[in-house]
Formats: structure tokens, C-alpha cells, sequence
């Protein structure tokens, strides 16, 4: 259900240059899945997330969602993904159930089938005690679950959660690990990025871990465990890499031997004319 293929994105910035942000990523999920991206900040979670949702273009590579290229067919891809952060709006003089029947009508749902679909969603998160809740007067957990209900409004196939819990106390936290779950068990095809490893153990069915744009491995968590000969999963990440830092210093120092080879010879000569 989605596909990656080498998905690559280079920013470019006039104080720092080109920066390569991803790296030739590719995986895919499957629906009934939640495939973990797990990786240290800066390491190109949010980049490949805001691809996929089609809010930036790849520099190459591709991506497929329910069988549209977010490149090429982002209107289809949008109608087919639920996206949910850690800072999805919500409007202050809104209620809860304003805010999601407000993103249904966004999404064209006929006002009837959009009125029973907001009844199911508001029974499923157990939300219907903030049903006239303003925005302004509600709790964090209470705005997580208006989030979710928000992003699943159009019933997508695919949902993808960048660090949905980050910045949550651990019942919040929970309620929203509970809420990805259930999405599971309904057929979703999820992903998930965060950078705590207990949440991916608990939660993904596989994982990549991702840092400087590259994936370093993929797998369920046991067969990372198999491969790598490493038990604890935080050992694993820290071992990855380091891995991966030595092999680009090393590459870095590989790189000024050839650009300035004669640095260390001291009989260079320099003529200084008057
Ligand atoms: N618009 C941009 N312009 C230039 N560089 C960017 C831009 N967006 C991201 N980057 C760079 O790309 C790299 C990957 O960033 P990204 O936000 O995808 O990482 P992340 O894994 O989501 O980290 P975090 O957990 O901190 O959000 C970083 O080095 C970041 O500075």
C-alpha cells in the first residue's frame, strides 16, 4: 500500500549548501502494518513524512500511496492518507465536534453519511463527553484525540503519525499508542516515526532505523535482534550508528587527503614575487 523506491531529497541552503536530507530511502507497508521510523533528531523522519503526504517533492526517487505517486497524483494520495502530528491544529472557537465535521466537509463527505461517520468516531476515541469542548478549553489528551479523530475523518486506508506522542505525559501518551493500535486491528496501513525506542518495541510490527537521511537497517525488531547479534534495541540504534559516524569521518578524511594532498609535505616550495 505504500512503496518506496530510493527516495531521495537534497535542500539546498545558501549558508550551509546542498543538504542531502534522504538519502535513496525505500521500504514499504502493508495494510494491517505499522512500520516504525525510528531515528535521532535531524535524521530525515519529518522529510520523508512530509513526502509522502505530498507537501514536498522528492529530488528523485519515488513514492506510492495506494497506488498513486505523491509526486504526480497528490490530490488522490491526500484523500487517501490520515496525517497526524504533535502539533495538528486545533481552533480555539471550534468544538471538538465542529473541528472534525468541518475536516469532513473539507473532504466532501455528503452532510448524512458525515453525521453517522462522526458518531462512530466520537464512540471509538471515547470522546463523546468533549463532543461541545472548545478548543481553547481543552486538555492536551483531549486535543490528541481531536487530532486523531480529525486525520481518520475520510475513513483513509493509510495513516502516518510523525512523533505523535512527543511532548505527552505517559497516560496522554498511552491513550494515543492505544488509539494507533485499534487503527491496526481496523485494516490501516500506518506509519509511525518517533525516537523512543520503547514506543517502536511496543507498537511497530517492523521498523527502519533512519539517521543522516540513509536507513541503516529494516526488519521486525526480532529479526534486527537476529541479524545484528544485539538483544537490547537501544544498544542496536547506538551501535548503528556510531557505525554510521565512523564510516563518515572516515569518508570526510578520504575526501581532504585527495583535495589537498601535499599538506603534509613540508618542501613545498612558495615563490614570493615583489
Ligand atoms: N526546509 C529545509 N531546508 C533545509 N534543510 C532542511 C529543511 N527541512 C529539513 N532540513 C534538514 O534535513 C535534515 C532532516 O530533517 P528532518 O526534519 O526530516 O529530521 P527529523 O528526523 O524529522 O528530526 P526531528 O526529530 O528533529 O524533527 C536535517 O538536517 C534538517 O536540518
Amino acid at each position: 500500500m505504500i512503496q518506496l523506491d530510493r527516495l531521495t531529497k537534497k535542500f539546498s541552503d545558501f549558508k550551509t549548501g546542498e543538504r542531502l536530507a534522504l538519502d535513496h530511502v525505500s521500504f514499504d507497508v502493508k495494510p494491517g502494518e505499522i512500520f516504525g521510523l525510528l531515528g535521532p533528531n535531524g535524521a530525515g523522519k519529518t522529510t520523508c513524512l512530509r513526502i509522502l503526504s505530498t507537501v514536498l517533492k522528492p529530488s528523485s526517487g519515488s513514492a506510492i500511496i495506494a497506488g498513486y505517486d505523491v509526486a504526480t497524483h497528490p490530490a488522490q494520495v491526500r484523500a487517501r492518507i490520515g496525517f497526524m502530528s504533535n502539533n495538528t491544529g486545533i481552533y480555539d472557537r471550534m468544538t471538538a465536534w465542529e473541528l472534525v465535521e468541518y475536516y469532513g466537509r473539507l473532504y466532501g463527505i455528503p452532510q448524512a453519511q458525515l453525521t453517522q461517520r462522526l458518531e462512530t468516531i466520537f464512540s471509538t476515541l471515547q470522546m463523546n463527553e468533549i463532543r461541545e469542548v472548545l478548543g481553547s478549553k481543552m486538555s492536551t489528551g483531549m486535543k490528541q484525540k481531536v487530532s486523531i479523530a480529525r486525520a481518520i475523518v475520510h475513513d483513509p486506508p493509510v495513516m502516518i503519525f510523525d512523533e505523535p506522542t512527543s511532548g505527552l505525559d505517559v497516560l496522554v501518551a498511552r491513550r494515543v499508542i492505544h488509539a494507533v493500535e485499534s487503527l491496526r486491528d481496523q485494516g490501516k496501513c500506518i506509519i509511525f516515526s518517533t525516537h523512543i525506542m520503547r514506543e517502536v518495541e511496543k507498537l511497530c510490527d517492523r521498523i527502519a532505523i533512519i539517521y543522516r537521511g540513509r536507513i541503516l537497517a529494516q526488519g521486525s525488531i526480532e529479526e534486527l535482534r537476529d541479524t545484528h547479534h544485539q538483544r537490547d534495541i537501544e544498544e542496536l540504534f547506538f551501535e548503528l550508528i556510531s557505525a554510521c559516524d565512523a564510516e563518515e569521518a572516515e569518508h570526510l578524511r578520504a575526501n581532504e587527503d585527495s583535495i589537498n594532498p601535499g599538506l603534509d609535505d613540508t618542501s613545498t616550495n612558495v615563490e614570493v614575487r615583489p
